[in-house]
């Protein structure tokens, strides 16, 4: 054994250091080094180890290894414990950042990249884009193929959006049906144009989830560093902002953000307020357009036309004001305001002996799916003292059959109430003939783009026919509106018609207004 060997062994077995006082002893051999730190009656004469130290020290060196081995163990432990620890740690900061459904960064991984990218775009005077990313129509898909398909359907837009992405780019989805492209090396405006053009394409072409095929489109709304905002919060946002005006233009296109954009939201935005304030303090106000029976030409009811005096910025009319009221379902309280106001001025009418037999109001998707719905109008009806069968409610063909069974149900129910239904705007959306047939529906009213066109030779005037005669031969009262033109009163009579509304007959008119015009149709 080598005297260094016996020096560590005597080492541990002492448990102290005695470095020093080896250091010379060492040098002479095994024998010599150990006289210099043993006591003298265990060395034989010829400086040999005695049988029983010689006995002691082997016992004490195989405990040595034995602790030794079980050091490694406790190291090896250790050391799985670490891997264990450490893929656990990796493991959690995977899910603190990424999306589980499709394993895409999530929103705090995109804040961090969006950071360092902002840095680096100052550094190097370049330009990044944000693109923000909607789906079109995507719970339509929920709703019809339920939410495992819809999750399907997410995972194989994540896989087509990376598809097209460079590495250095960054794919993010923020939660539903929203993500966020990163692109932090753009050369200009065009070929961030011509990417959000093919993200349009790729998302667009048809999906085959479990057997079932499912299409949908996206809309993009981009913003750029530094021209649209040079923080990752203002550029998501200003992204986001083009592409909320893009959903209201046309989907499944992309669109750069404008300043404009950001006031069209603020105006939103006060809308909303000051919509809530309009309900409070009464500054609505019910216009009424009469329908025109078209064979005889006299007064066959009105439509309901909603009006907003609002004192800023004056009478407002509805397109500007019921899209947002429905988006922030203000449109709910109004349309029960909007249902009382009608069945209380139909009764004041009849009070004043001016018999009108039908009048009209338009009803929003929100309203009609609302609960409150049927119970508002049976105590606006019961309140009133007016009869069911002379108020009609405009439904658009969308809101039918945006949930065919609901709607089936809810028709019915209005029908027990004894109101009259009609499908306004009939035409411009999208109708099944067997539910049309099904459907407890009294009026077709023709949408006023066709009356526009009418003519003869017209591809118009062809599907104002087939209405007509559709509406004969199911048995219900076919409206037209917009009549603006003589020539398109001549065409809809010559067709047999039964009621026309439109500027060539009056405008919306005041309570006031409207019955004075009543009175002086002669009418009773
Ligand atoms: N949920 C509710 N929606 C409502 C209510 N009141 C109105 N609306 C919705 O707003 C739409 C626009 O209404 P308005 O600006 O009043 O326009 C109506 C008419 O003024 C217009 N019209 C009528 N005749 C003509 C014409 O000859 N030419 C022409 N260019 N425009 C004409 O059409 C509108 C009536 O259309 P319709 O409802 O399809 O019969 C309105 O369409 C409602 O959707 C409300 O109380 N609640």
């Amino acid at each position: 054994m080598p005297a260094e060997y016996w020096a560590q062994l005597l080492d541990t077995l002492h448990q102290r250091p005695r470095r020093r006082s080896l250091r010379g002893a060492r040098a002479q051999g095994p024998a010599r080094l150990l006289a210099s730190v043993w006591p003298r009656q265990h060395l034989h004469r010829n400086e040999r180890l005695s049988p029983l130290l010689q006995q002691a020290l082997l016992r004490q060196s195989w405990q040595l290894r034995q602790a030794n081995h079980h050091l490694v163990a406790a190291i090896l432990a250790a050391q799985l414990t670490t891997d264990v620890v450490r893929k656990a740690r990796d493991q959690m900061a995977y899910m603190l950042h990424h999306d589980p459904l499709t394993h895409l960064p999530n929103r705090i991984l995109l804040m961090e990249r969006l950071v360092q990218a902002i840095a680096m775009a100052r550094r190097q005077n370049s330009c990044m884009a944000v693109l923000f990313i909607d789906l079109d129509r995507f719970k339509v898909i929920n709703d019809s193929l339920g939410h495992g398909m819809g999750d399907l359907l997410l995972q194989a837009v994540a896989q087509r959006l990376q598809a097209q992405l460079r590495t250095s780019d960054t794919a993010s989805r923020q939660g539903g049906d929203e993500f966020i492209i990163l692109l932090s090396e753009i050369s200009n405006e065009r070929g961030v144009a011509e990417l959000a053009e093919k993200l349009c394409h790729s998302i667009a072409q048809p999906y085959h989830l479990n057997g079932a095929i499912a299409h949908i489109g996206c809309t993009i709304g981009i913003s750029l560093f530094p021209a649209d905002g040079d923080d990752p919060e203002l550029l998501i946002r200003n992204a986001d902002v083009a592409m909320y005006h893009g959903k209201q233009r046309g989907r499944n296109r992309w669109y750069f953000y404008r300043t404009e954009m950001n006031l069209r939201a603020v105006e939103r935005q006060r809308t909303e307020a000051d919509l809530h304030r309009a309900l409070r303090l009464g500054e609505f106000e019910l216009y009424y357009q009469p329908r025109v029976d078209l064979a005889s030409l006299r007064i066959a009811g009105a439509e309901a036309l909603l009006r907003w005096h609002c004192p800023t910025r004056g009478m407002m009319a509805p397109e500007r004001f019921i899209p947002v009221a429905e988006e922030c379902g203000l449109i709910v309280p109004i349309g029960q305001w909007v249902l009382r106001q009608v069945c209380f001025q139909l009764a004041r009418w009849q009070q004043e002996g001016l018999q009108l037999p039908t009048l009209s109001i338009n009803i929003s998707t929100l309203e009609f799916r609302t609960e409150s719905f049927t119970p508002a109008l049976r105590m606006a009806l019961a309140d009133s003292g007016v009869d069911a069968g002379r108020i009609e409610l405009e439904i658009t063909e969308g809101v039918l059959m945006n949930d065919a069974r609901a709607s089936g149900t809810l028709l019915n129910e209005l029908k027990t109430i004894g109101v009259k239904i009609a499908i306004d705007d009939f035409g411009t959306g999208y109708s099944s003939l067997s539910y049309l047939h099904r459907f407890p529906i009294d009026v077709l009213k023709i949408d006023q783009s066709f009356i526009r066109d009418i003519d003869q030779a017209s591809d118009s005037g062809a599907i104002v026919n087939a209405v007509i005669a559709m509406g004969h031969s199911l048995g219900q009262r076919v409206v037209a509106e917009g009549i603006e033109q003589p020539y398109q009163l001549a065409f809809l009579r010559q067709q047999q018609c039964h009621e026309g509304q439109g500027f060539l007959f009056s405008k919306p008119l005041n309570a006031i207004e409207f019955a004075r015009y009543y009175r002086a149709e002669g009418q009773p």
